[in-house]
């Protein structure tokens, strides 16, 4: 069966002022089948958001786009404008990190997620009737009431939450949610994250949710896939590419990731990945972790490393991996 998205060989090239085409994605690819959630991690500047950006077609004007992305059997790097917004919202919604950009300020909620169903040609009662039970799905209490308020009485996270609503309201087969929860408190995000979970199994629509934060990867989606200065570095099962991180890089982001310290609950961040991620005008010959990377050996700089499998469901860009885990 062929799956519901297929990104093969992904290329965005961005304009630079002097007219030259800046190479940020290469070489991007992942399956996502239908009712599947993947994970899209990588420090800040990797790509995730042009990736997601590309997905919908909503790269900016200077981007160029080469490479492959099939949805539902439809290409959408060539698909003209008219067809993507046909698609847009109605099989693929999108939900961004700050709610207040996504919701209308003078409009009440229950009207903003009846909206997009009034557009598919449901009358006004069954709309409003759908727009109640979904505030009641994303956990809004005492939706009767709360469905004519405006987004201001409400706080971030029921904002975020009538969001969900909102995209889920047409029943797209895709979500893609770009750091849904970065802007929400910890204890919130957790509530965001795990209605978003349920909601998303439930009606067994298809997930990519980007995150710099591998916890909230970790706590919401079956695969993972790993982005480094702009390309994949590993794709694996999210409990796999935890317990036996296959790329250095992978190691380090856990490494980093902050956690309980088990005596007194506190977060603790453990380790950080040294130096930077290189720009994108300078990067190195061989493989673009090659100066942070603690397994480095002079093959790395021989050339880039190419994308290989490790396993039945797993894929790595690094010459040192196994499954097994990484070379230290
Ligand atoms: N509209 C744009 N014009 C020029 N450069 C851009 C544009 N959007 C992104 N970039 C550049 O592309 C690179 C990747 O950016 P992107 O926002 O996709 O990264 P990210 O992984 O989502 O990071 P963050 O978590 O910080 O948002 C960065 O170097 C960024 O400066």
């Amino acid at each position: 069966m062929s799956p519901l998205l297929s990104v093969e060989n992904l290329g965005v090239a961005l304009a630079r002022a002097d007219g030259s085409k800046l190479p940020i994605l290469h070489d991007v690819g992942f399956n996502l089948a239908k009712g599947e959630t993947l994970g899209i991690v990588g420090e800040s500047g990797s790509g995730k958001s042009l990736l997601a950006l590309a997905l919908i077609g909503l790269l900016p004007g200077s981007a160029t786009v080469s490479g492959a992305i099939r949805f539902e059997g439809r290409d959408l790097v060539t698909a003209s404008e008219a067809g993507l917004s046909a698609i847009r919202g109605r099989r693929i919604a999108m939900i961004f990190q700050e709610p207040m950009t996504a919701l209308n300020p003078a409009m009440r909620i229950g009207d903003q997620i009846a909206e997009g169903l009034r557009l598919d040609g449901v009358r006004p009662a069954a709309a409003r009737a759908a727009a109640l039970a979904l505030l009641d799905r994303v956990r809004i209490a005492d939706a009767a009431n709360r469905i004519d308020a405006f987004p201001h009485e409400l706080s971030g996270g029921q904002r975020q939450r009538v969001v969900i609503a909102i995209a889920l309201a047409r029943s797209p087969a895709l979500l893609i949610a770009d750091e849904p929860t970065t802007a929400l408190d910890v204890t919130v995000q957790r509530d965001v994250l795990d209605i978003l979970g349920e909601l998303v199994a439930e009606a067994n629509m298809a997930l990519i949710l980007v995150s710099h934060d591998l916890g909230v990867i970790a706590r919401t989606v079956a695969r993972t896939l790993v982005l480094y200065a702009g390309t994949r570095f590993e794709e694996a099962p999210t409990a796999a590419l935890l317990a036996t991180p296959a790329n250095p890089y992978t190691r380090g982001l856990i490494g980093a990731m902050p956690r309980p310290r088990k005596t007194d609950g506190v977060r603790q961040r453990l380790t950080v990945i040294p130096g930077t991620v290189p720009a994108f005008g300078a990067l190195p010959p061989g493989c673009r972790f090659a100066d942070r990377c603690p397994a480095h050996i002079p093959a790395c700089d021989a050339g880039e490393p190419p994308w290989r499998a490790i396993g039945p469901d797993r894929a790595v860009r690094c010459i040192r991996a196994t499954a097994e885990g990484a070379e230290r």
